[in-house]
């Protein structure tokens, strides 16, 4: 990709956000995915409730907010891999509610999964055929079965085999998913998805357990989808990247979109600064929170440990 056409795309995703005021909800001027009053209760609890927010078409849009903000439901909803209470919803102007996860994926919308244990298993080319089929996996592995592709096989694993040049991750496709590196995996959880198509692309945090070193690779790849002119929404933890390569950020608490803006304007917000401060005073560690601070502390002490040995 030349470079000019490179900041021509970033270029004309930053001009669609010029001048739209930074608030929840503000219209986009060409939004490819629209969506209004979707809630979803667990319960009581009252896990998303989105009154109304577009999606910019040719950006790549970040959705940031504190533990169970309702970020990954409100994917679900919208991808179709779990039923809303109420909303509604569309992509290029059609109407998505009610529509199941594989048909949502073949129309051009489709979220990323991280590997499952199942997916592990089988290997890196039968986790691309079964992106294919625009499903998360688990109850497609007849899919597989040899026979069950008649003539779409060829289209298929041609189209698989170019993915996974292009994610450098051809060397690997006999391998078992479950042996990739975590960089690799979220590579291949980025290939998969490409295999239909889409136009936009919803990464479910792109960065989790990726080692530093192939931090900037992998960002490369998140830019890559926007200048092939796809639209990207990702939700993620890691900050940096959401400074990084992220045209615009919406914010999620308790559900509700809070704040709105490019990530400059998002990061010193007080509404943001509140609701993180806030998730974090008053809700207790996540086991990922607490098994995080045990592994530091574990360094931390090992770290001592070989100071004090070197030392003696
Ligand atoms: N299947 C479920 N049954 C009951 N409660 C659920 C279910 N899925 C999510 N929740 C609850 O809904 C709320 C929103 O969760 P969700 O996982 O969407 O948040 P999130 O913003 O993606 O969080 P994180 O950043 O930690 O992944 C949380 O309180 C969560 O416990």
């Amino acid at each position: 990709m030349p470079d000019n056409q490179t900041t021509t795309r970033k270029a004309a995703a930053l001009a669609a956000f010029q001048g739209l005021e930074h608030e929840p909800g503000v219209a986009k001027p060409d939004a490819i995915l629209t969506a209004d009053n979707v809630v979803r209760r667990f319960g009581g609890l009252t896990a998303v409730d989105v009154g109304h927010v577009e999606i910019q078409r040719g950006s790549i849009t970040a959705l940031i907010g504190p533990n169970g903000a309702g970020k990954t439901t409100f994917f679900n909803q919208l991808t179709g891999f779990d039923t809303a209470d109420a909303g509604s919803w569309s992509f290029n102007g059609k109407a998505m509610n009610g529509v199941p996860a594989h048909k949502v994926a073949r129309s051009g919308m489709v979220r990323t999964f991280q590997l499952t244990k199942a997916l592990s298993k089988l290997t890196v080319m039968e986790n691309m055929r079964l992106g294919a089929q625009g499903q998360k996996g688990e109850n497609f592995f007849r899919a597989l079965i040899p026979g069950s592709w008649r003539g779409q096989e060829d289209e298929i694993t041609k189209r698989a085999e170019e993915l996974l040049v292009r994610f450098k991750l051809d060397a690997k496709s006999e391998d078992f998913a479950g042996s990739l590196s975590g960089g690799q995996r979220k590579l291949l959880e980025m290939a998969r998805a490409l295999m239909v198509n889409p136009e936009l692309v919803m990464l479910d945090e792109p960065m989790a357990g990726v080692n530093p070193a192939l931090t900037q690779s992998l960002l490369g790849h998140v830019k890559d989808l926007r200048e092939q002119g796809m639209t990207v929404l990702f939700v993620e933890h890691d900050m940096d990247m959401v400074r990084d390569i992220s045209d615009w950020v919406i914010v999620m608490a308790q559900g509700a979109i809070i704040a709105e803006g490019p990530p400059d304007s998002i990061m010193s917000d007080h509404r943001v600064i509140d609701a993180y401060l806030g998730a974090h005073h008053d809700a207790p560690l996540s086991e990922e929170e607490l098994q995080q601070q045990l592994h530091e502390a574990e360094a931390a002490l090992e770290a001592e440990a070989a100071e004090e040995e070197a030392a003696k």
